[in-house]
């Protein structure tokens, strides 16, 4: 591979020594293109990832600083259900950073920062894929992220599942069984097509495009289930084509029925266990279409076998994405949450405005009980807690904020429970401090 020259500090450095910002050696220097209005006002309870709790909201306007009219860089965004948002850690507390970080999941363990999405990293730069809620004029309204209040915003991209989820993509069979027999880490846990992939569980709240993506994928599951239990033969269509429209039937029941224009390859290729293609040896004989071989293919509601182009051009597979076991499982179980009843209490009284401060709106972003609720159990149930907290401060009472509930609990042996619920001293800004 072609390796870049690395560009010295030299040719930016200015007589100080100082690194002057050039795009050509990327030392860019950023413009927040705003400031996040979000439900987490600090880092103690914010979600470590976005798929952790789906009422978790955030607003974000664009500064009239970057665009005089910000709702024109906007345009066409409310057309996409996610969005991934760049941001800076701006609440990190240094700039430095380690080679080797110890993430909650690996419970003290070391592992190479850039197989984290630990916040303290060369350029504190953080990645969340969010739900689009709605555009406003210059604002974006956001659900389910995990970014404090006042994070300095880089960049909105729209999601692509297309582009951005490895099972959209199409990848050459020979470079896939070189990858996946000679290059794949032993401890892997493999997306299967029944469990949520990581790009899946990014994917927050429960929304028609989701259950479109997923709705896709167990179409997927089930052509290839259907060819695993059938011999590619014409005669087996029928029972493939039963198959299918059950499926069909599920996704028109879910409202998120398939584009009409796709149409679905079922017999392309046959798939071993966890989506990868079984090896000759394994299967006794190759079983790819060989050229000339037809393939089934969906169309509306009808199977159809139709001759490969000769030669086979398409000799791809659906990729999936890997990720080692230690992403998928955590070292603590989910935990029970559980709310005292003065902890209920005072839920109903914030959620009801009926507190001290009454007449105010307590809630600035849950829309009733029930979220705030929600969102409290989300957080509590993935542990929040540092390492060091669980192992060496069990007992201590943890403290959290969102939106305008401050909430007192503590953690036993598998469960977390809810103390006191009071209304945040501190409201909730809502304004760009840095915009005139
Ligand atoms: C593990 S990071 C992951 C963020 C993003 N999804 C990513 O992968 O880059 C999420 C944690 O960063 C912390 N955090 C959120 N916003 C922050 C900010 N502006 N500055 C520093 N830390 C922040 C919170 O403690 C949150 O739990």
């Amino acid at each position: 591979m072609h390796r870049l020259e690395e560009p010295g500090p030299r040719p930016t450095a200015t007589p100080c020594g100082c690194v002057k910002p050039t795009l050509e050696t990327g030392n860019l220097l950023t413009e927040p293109i705003g400031y996040l209005e979000s439900c987490f006002s600090v880092k103690n309870g914010t979600p470590r990832q976005p798929s952790i709790c789906s009422y978790s909201r955030a607003c974000l306007r664009i500064r009239k600083s970057i665009f005089n009219n910000p709702e024109h860089s906007l345009m066409g965004l409310e057309q996409f259900s996610h969005v991934w948002i760049l941001f800076v850690f701006h609440k990190n507390g240094h700039l430095s950073y380690k080679a080797k970080v110890q993430p909650p999941r690996l419970n003290g363990a070391k592992i190479g920062v850039f197989s984290t999405r630990s916040p303290h990293r060369p350029n504190a730069i953080g990645l969340t894929l969010a739900k689009l809620e709605k555009v406003e004029g210059g604002a974006i309204y956001l659900s389910g992220i995990d970014m404090i209040h006042g994070t300095p915003v880089l960049d909105i991209k729209p999601y692509i599942a297309d582009y951005d989820s490895p099972q959209n993509l199409m990848e050459p069979l020979a470079d896939f069984n070189m990858q996946n027999n000679q290059h794949k880490p032993k401890t892997v846990s493999q997306s299967d097509g029944k469990t949520n992939s990581y790009d899946q569980q990014q994917l927050s709240g429960y929304d028609a495009a989701q259950l479109y993506q997923s709705t896709k994928e167990k179409l997927k599951c089930c052509e290839d289930r259907a060819l695993e239990e059938n011999d590619l033969k014409h005669s087996d269509a029928t029972e493939i084509q039963q198959c299918l429209s059950r499926c069909r039937e599920r996704a028109t029941d879910l409202g998120v029925e398939p584009r009409s224009h796709q149409s679905l390859n079922v017999a392309e290729e046959k798939m071993g266990p966890h989506g990868l293609e079984k090896t000759p040896q394994e299967e006794g004989t190759d079983r790819r279409p060989r050229s000339g071989e037809g393939a089934l293919v969906v169309q509306g509601d009808s199977v159809e076998m139709q001759p490969m182009p000769h030669p086979c051009p398409a000799r791809t597979r659906m990729t999936d994405s890997i990720v080692p076991a230690w992403v998928k499982e955590a070292p603590t179980a989910p935990l029970q949450v559980r709310f005292t009843p003065h902890a209920e209490m005072d839920l109903q009284q914030l959620s009801s405005g009926g507190t001290s401060d009454a007449g105010q709106a307590s809630f600035r972003y849950f829309r009733s009980t029930e979220e705030a609720k929600y969102a409290i159990e989300a957080v509590l149930s993935a542990d929040p807690r540092s390492v060091y907290r669980r192992k060496l401060c069990q007992d201590r009472l943890f403290y959290f904020t969102v939106d305008r509930a401050h909430i007192t609990c503590w953690f036993g042996d598998g469960f977390a429970e809810v103390l006191k619920i009071k209304l945040t001293s501190e409201p909730v800004h809502t304004t760009d401090p840095r915009d005139p």
